[in-house]
């Protein structure tokens, strides 16, 4: 992962940007803001205290989100600039000064909210970091405590530090309800982390301990390091997210290797030393300069011992080995030499020794097999993100990336019987349920294979996973910069997160859901026909969210919303609702074409192609029913908020229905549907086909987005919807842009307004009793004469750039109105083009 600079660039990300624009003085008032969002605190609040506040982005988010007359105060070390409608004043709030200004200020009120964004000069070691802030923590809490009222609110900055759990715990002993929380608009790479405190419970004597630094944060014994961990598990490095421990804060540790020998504790010192050295110390060392010398003490000891961080589990049995060995030498106590003088003894280390021969010899050809697969799984990553950054480059395609697998017939291929042939779930599939594996049956399945361990297949399991979050993140991040390089891309991901997409007739993944929902309908009416006979048929579940009803004709609620349009309304069989004597029918069909096959009459269920012609019969039917009834067209029940369907269902004023078709393909539809060239049915049967179909379940994202893009059904387009579509285009690209159309307005209502004034100064002219008929008739005159005149706009002053304003940017000091900057240079290139201009004449 990059490391995330904390200066320069990297510090202007967007929220600086946002904040720039929207006026904040710092970025830190998107933390306020999204936390606000979350708790919304500051919306009932009348009283606010802003502890730390400079340079005052938090109180002008106070000032505005908080009702009219609200109070807020803000208070820093630092000065703050005026805001209005808020009192800051400067003050240390570790202070007992600043608590008596704030009570001051206060005078009787108690504040609603307290807000603490305190941060101490950071910059010296980090646990002296964490403790400062957490430390100004607990005493923006102390004035929290005087100030709060019952039941108010309490936010605070502090660090992930080993001094945070205290802080939470007294925080939970004062407040109701306390929830720590990472707003997004602060940076990952910061420790910090806001904790929201709810319900003040304004106990009427507080323990001054509770509040005192050194009590709270006093040290606690740190729990015995899990040296056997460290040595054992080398790889898994834990990182020091919470700092450093108190006097360990140097990286690099050594001892003299005969302290390794006379330890008791062996594995205390490689879990925590790098190198393990034989140079001898000034006052010399005579067991070091022994072991230095021992024929034991190989070239690959020396090796182990010079380096402990990179060493593997093996190295560390040899050092251990080595060790034992040169304690025998020096006579110091081992295992075997404690358990010498019971001979029964011996000979049961004799067999130990037997048996941890066998366990070496099977550890070691595990180890083998783990490096082998290490290996093949570090070179098909690498591979992997060879192709990621390659596609990140745009030099290749998503859809390239894993077409070298196996293929439909590999080892992980969806479809693969082999990994089912032993489960329940074969025996499932032959008896016709659908049944699908679960992942715990395969999980299962796997792990059950002699002489794979399961150990090996979690492994595996989880570093396949890995891979593919992997996979996807790195996808996610390719999105996101490519929507902020392309603002089409934006555009397109927009629609499409709205549900906005051009309309594409039934969509696949609509169909692909609704024949979800039909599949566990099947299911629950099988298995909980109990229910449907109770009457009990709430399934909310399976409930519509926007409550209307389906048409159950396979059309999309996109699909839906078309045709429900005026134009369609007229056409036979287009919206007529297809109840559940539909299905009837369908059986009564059936079972009459069943019967007049005979032979056939076992079979239930009729063929595609019968299904196809009995569905055409149906259609040709009620065709001829409509026509000699009236059809009744079913009336939408519109609810309230569903304005957008309202107003499109509208009509203009000529009575003709306000269609808007953008597309090509819509617009043949509709040629089509209007000459009645395709019928309702025509669309169903188009519904079915091999994109309906697809499943998608667990298919990563670029792949989706991949197919979607080139695997999506080709719809006609003919030449007159294409002209249509280009007239209409042209016709649309044809009116003013928005700012013109608005200055043109602009422009129309301050002359509407110019008149009705003009109006009324005739009238008082021509109603005032003391003057001729004439005078008003030459005051009126002068008047609109008065207001045709053009105001002659202020000639452009002529600014010379020399003297004071030679390279000056901007407006020149003491100019006022329009001005134009000239230099001798500019003058004499006029005067050269005025001579060039004269020559050629
Ligand atoms: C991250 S800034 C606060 C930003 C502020 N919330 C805003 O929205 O603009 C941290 C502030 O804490 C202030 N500060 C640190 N220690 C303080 C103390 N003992 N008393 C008052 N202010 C302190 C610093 O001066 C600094 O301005």
């Amino acid at each position: 992962m990059a490391i995330q600079k904390k200066h320069g660039k990297g510090r202007l990300d967007k929220w600086y940007k946002l904040a720039k624009e929207k006026g904040y003085r710092a970025r830190a008032a998107f933390k306020l803001i999204q936390l606000n969002k979350k708790y919304g605190f500051l919306e009932k609040s009348k009283v606010v205290l802003d502890l730390c506040a400079a340079p005052g982005s938090w109180c002008q988010v106070c000032a505005e989100t908080m009702p009219k007359d609200s109070i807020i105060i803000g208070v820093d070390l630092a000065p703050i600039k005026p805001i209005p409608k808020v009192i800051t004043f400067q003050s240390d709030i570790t202070t007992e000064k600043c608590r008596a200004t704030i009570r001051t200020h206060l005078k009787t009120w108690k504040a609603d909210c307290v807000l603490h964004d305190g941060a101490p000069n950071v910059g010296t070691a980090w646990v002296q970091d964490s403790y400062n802030q957490a430390e100004l923590a607990l005493h923006s809490l102390k004035l929290a405590t005087e100030f709060l009222i019952e039941g108010g609110t309490f936010v605070t900055k502090v660090f992930r530090s080993k001094d945070y759990n205290s802080l939470l715990w007294v925080l939970n002993q004062l407040f109701t309800k306390v929830e720590a929380t990472k707003p997004p608009s602060s940076r990952n790479v910061s420790a910090e982390i806001f904790v929201v405190c709810r319900g003040y419970k304004a106990p009427k004597r507080i323990d001054p301990r509770l509040l005192d630094p050194r009590s709270v944060f006093e040290d606690l014994a740190d729990p015995a390091p899990n040296n056997e961990a460290k040595v054992y598990n080398p790889e898994v490095k834990k990182r020091k997210r919470e700092g450093y421990e108190e006097g360990d804060y140097t990286q690099y540790k050594e001892i003299a290797a005969s302290e390794f020998i006379q330890t008791t504790d062996p594995l205390a010192i490689l879990g925590q030393y790098n190198r393990l050295t034989f140079e001898q110390p000034k006052n010399g060392d005579v067991a070091l300069a022994a072991l230095d010398k021992l024929p034991e003490t190989t070239q690959e000891i020396r090796h182990c011992c010079a380096d402990l961080k990179v060493l593997g589990r093996k190295d560390f049995k040899l050092l251990l080995k080595w060790r034992l060995k040169v304690r025998e030498i020096f006579g110091l106590p081992t295992k075997k030499t404690t358990k010498a003088p019971l001979v029964e003894e011996v000979a049961e280390v004799e067999n130990m020794d037997e048996e941890l021969k066998i366990q070496e010899e099977l550890q070691r050809i595990k180890d083998k097999e783990l490096a082998k697969k290490k290996k093949e799984r570090r070179k098909e990553n690498e591979r992997k993100h060879k192709e990621i950054v390659r596609m990140q480059m745009n030099m290749t395609a998503p859809m390239d990336i894993g077409m070298e697998q196996e293929g439909p017939r590999g080892a992980d291929a969806m479809f693969r019987l082999k990994s089912i042939d032993q489960t329940e779930a074969l025996r499932r599939i032959a008896k016709g349920k659908m049944a699908t594996i679960t992942e715990v049956d395969a999980k299962k399945d796997r792990d059950s294979g002699i002489g794979s361990s399961g150990e090996t297949d979690d492994e595996s399991d989880e570093e396949l996973d890995r891979l593919e979050r992997e996979l996807d993140n790195m996808y996610e991040s390719y999105k996101e910069r490519k929507a902020a390089a392309d603002a089409k891309y934006r555009a397109k991901k927009a629609r499409k997160e709205y549900g906005d997409d051009e309309w594409e007739g039934v969509s696949a993944s609509e169909k692909e859901e609704s024949d979800d929902d039909d599949e566990i309908l099947e299911e629950e009416s099988s298995d909980d026909s109990d229910a449907e006979e109770r009457g009990d048929t709430s399934k909310p579940l399976l409930r519509d969210l926007d409550n209307t009803p389906q048409d159950g004709a396979g059309l999309s609620k996109r699909a839906r919303g078309f045709f429900n349009q005026e134009i369609f309304r007229s056409i036979p069989g287009l919206l007529d609702v297809p109840e559940d004597t539909e299905g009837e029918d369908e059986a009564k069909n059936a079972d009459e074409g069943a019967a007049s096959n005979g032979e056939d009459s076992d079979n239930d269920v009729p063929t595609i192609e019968e299904q196809k012609k009995m569905r055409k019969e149906k259609a040709a039917r009620k065709e001829k029913e409509k026509e000699d009834d009236f059809e009744i067209v079913k009336q939408d029940q519109d609810s309230d908020d569903d304005w957008e369907e309202k107003e499109k269902k509208k009509k203009t004023k000529d009575g003709k229905p306000n269609i808007d078709i953008i597309t090509a393909e819509a617009m043949t539809l509709a040629h089509q549907l209007a000459r009645g060239e395709k019928s309702k049915h025509d669309l169903i049967d188009e519904g079915y086909n091999k994109y309906a179909f697809k499943d998608r379940d667990g298919l990563p994202d670029w792949f989706l987005d991949d197919e979607a893009k080139h695997d999506k059904p080709h719809k006609p387009i003919t030449k007159e919807a294409a002209a249509a579509i280009k007239e209409k285009l042209r016709a649309y690209n044809a009116r003013p842009i928005k700012k013109v159309a608005e200055a043109r307005a602009r422009k129309k209502l301050k002359q509407a307004q110019k008149l009705e004034k003009l109006k009324k100064k005739a009238d008082l002219l021509a109603g005032d009793e003391g003057m001729s008929e004439k005078e008003k008739a030459t005051s009126i005159a002068k008047l609109m004469s008065a207001a045709a005149r053009k105001k002659r706009k202020p000639p452009v002053k002529v600014i010379k750039a020399t003297g004071v304003n030679r390279g000056i940017s901007g407006r020149p000091r003491g100019v006022k109105g329009r001005y134009k900057m000239v230099d001798p240079r500019m003058k004499k290139e006029m005067r050269a083009l005025k001579r060039i201009a004269k020559k050629r004449k």
